[in-house]
C-alpha cells in the first residue's frame, strides 16, 4: 500500500522520528500536537507541515481528499483511545495506528470508547532514548530496529499494509504479536530493565563527589534510561503493571539472594560463592541471547571521533574544519573523561563524508584515533 500523505499527532521525540523518516523517502508529513510550540519546532527541522484541518466548525468528517493515507498516533498511552476516536469522527485518515509502548490497554479502551477497529492496527517501535520531544528526534531512530504491530480480528488488510509500509518506509523490522503476548515480552526486555535502571541510578542520588568522579563505562551503560521522562514511564508502566511486577519480583529475588551470598562471603563462608557464580553465569547465558547484541542500532551516518580538549572555542574550531570542507554534521556527542583536561567529539557525517573529515582533520593537527 502506497502511503502518500500520513498526519502525526504527538511531534516528541518518537512522532517527530517517524516524520522524518517518512519525509526522506518523499512522504507528505502532516504534524499535529496539542502544544503549538512542539508544532512548528518539527516542521523547522524539516519533519512536514502543520496540520490545518482539525476538522470543521460544525465538526463534519473531513472530505475524502483532506484525509491522510495514515495517521500515527504518538501520544503517552493513556491518551491513544480517545485520541484515536477524536481522529475517527473527524475521518481524519483512512487507517490508524499509534507507537504507544504498551498494547493492550490502549486497545482495549478503544474498543470501550467505540473506536473503529477495522482502520486501526496498534504498532510499537522498539526504538527510542532517554530525551523527549522533537529537538532529540532523529531520522535513523528505527533503521534495524524491531516494530510491533497487533492488528485485532476486526482489523482490515488495508489498515495492517498502510502499517507494514509505515515500518518498511522508517526502516525497522516488523514483528507481528498479539497485544498480550506483546506486553509480558516488553516487561521482560523493556520495562522492568528501566525499573532496575532507576533503582541502580537511584544509588547515585546520594554518592560522594568521589564515586562519581571514578564513574566509567559500565554504570553509564546500565543506567542511560534512567534519565527518561518520568512522567512518560509512568504512563508505560502503569499499564502494563502485572506483566512488570512479575518480572520485577524474579529480578529482586535474584538481588536479594546475591546479597545474602555477600554477607555470608563477608563473614567467612567460602561457599557463598556458588551461589553468586550461578547468577553471574545466567547473566552470561541472558545477555548472549540479545539478538545483534554487538551491532548496536544501525545508523545511515558515519561517525569520526576527535579528541579535543576541554578548552573554550575547541568545539568552534572543530566545527571551522567541517565548514572549509564542506562537510555537513549531523549530530555531535561529547563524552568527557572526568578529571582529565581532554574529551571526545563524535561527529556523524554521511557515509561518503567520513574519510574525507577524517582526512581534513589529520592533516590540519587535530587527533582523530
Ligand atoms: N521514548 C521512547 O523511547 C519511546 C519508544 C517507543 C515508543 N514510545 C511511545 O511513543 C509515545 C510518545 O513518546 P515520546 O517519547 O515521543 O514522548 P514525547 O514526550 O517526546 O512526545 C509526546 C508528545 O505527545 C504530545 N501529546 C500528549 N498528549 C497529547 C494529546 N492528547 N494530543 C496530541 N498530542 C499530545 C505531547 O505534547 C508531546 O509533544 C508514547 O506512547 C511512548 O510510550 C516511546
Ligand atoms: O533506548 C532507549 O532509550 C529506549 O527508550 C528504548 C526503549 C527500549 O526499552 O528498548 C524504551 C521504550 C520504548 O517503548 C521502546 C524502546
Amino acid at each position: 500500500m502506497e502511503l502518500r500523505t500520513v498526519l502525526v499527532v504527538g511531534t516528541g521525540l518518537i512522532g517527530t522520528s517517524a516524520a522524518l523518516a517518512l519525509r526522506k523517502r518523499g512522504v507528505r508529513v502532516l504534524l499535529a500536537d496539542r502544544d503549538q510550540g512542539v508544532v512548528r519546532l518539527a516542521r523547522e527541522l524539516g519533519a512536514g507541515e502543520e496540520w490545518q484541518s482539525g476538522g470543521s466548525a460544525d465538526g463534519a468528517p473531513l472530505a475524502e481528499s483532506d484525509r491522510a493515507d495514515l495517521a500515527i498516533i504518538a501520544v503517552p498511552p493513556a491518551h491513544v483511545a480517545t485520541e484515536l476516536l477524536e481522529l475517527q469522527r473527524i475521518g481524519a485518515a483512512r487507517c490508524y495506528t499509534d507507537v504507544a509502548s504498551v498494547k493492550a490497554e490502549p486497545i482495549h479502551r478503544a474498543a470501550q470508547l467505540g473506536c473503529d477497529l477495522s482502520s486501526y492496527v496498534a504498532s510499537h517501535p522498539l526504538a527510542g532514548r532517554e530525551k523527549s520531544g522533537p529537538g532529540a528526534a532523529r531520522a535513523d531512530l528505527f533503521l534495524g530496529r524491531p516494530w510491533a504491530l497487533c492488528p485485532t480480528e476486526e482489523a482490515d488488510p488495508e489498515a495492517k499494509a498502510a502499517v507494514l509500509r509505515l515500518i518498511e518506509l522508517c526502516g525497522a523490522n516488523p514483528v507481528e504479536v498479539s497485544a498480550v503476548d506483546h506486553d509480558r515480552a516488553v516487561a521482560v526486555v523493556s520495562h522492568a530493565p528501566h525499573v532496575a535502571a532507576s533503582a541502580v541510578a537511584a544509588r547515585l542520588a546520594d554518592a560522594t563527589d568521589v564515586a562519581l568522579g571514578l564513574a566509567g563505562q559500565g554504570v553509564r551503560d546500565v543506567t542511560r534510561i534512567a534519565g527518561s521522562d518520568p512522567g512518560l514511564w509512568l504512563g508505560i508502566l502503569s499499564g502494563n503493571a502485572s506483566p512488570v511486577a512479575e518480572v520485577l519480583e524474579a529480578v529482586a529475588h535474584d538481588l536479594a539472594d546475591a546479597a545474602s551470598a555477600l554477607r555470608a562471603l563477608a563473614e567467612g563462608d567460602g561457599t557463598a560463592t556458588n551461589e553468586l557464580t550461578q547468577l553471574l553465569k545466567r547473566g552470561v547465558a541472558g545477555h548472549d541471547r540479545i539478538p545483534g547484541k554487538h551491532g548496536g542500532p544501525a545508523s545511515e551516518y558515519a561517525t569520526v571521533q576527535v579528541v579535543i580538549g576541554d578548552r573554550p572555542g575547541q568545539l568552534a574550531r572543530l566545527f571551522q574544519v567541517c565548514d572549509e570542507v564542506g562537510v555537513n554534521v549531523e549530530d555531535v556527542r561529547l563524552e568527557h573523561a572526568p578529571g582529565l583536561p581532554l574529551g571526545i567529539a563524535e561527529l556523524s557525517v554521511e557515509p561518503d563524508a567520513g574519510i574525507e573529515l577524517t582526512h581534513a582533520l589529520r592533516e590540519r593537527g587535530w587527533q582523530v584515533p
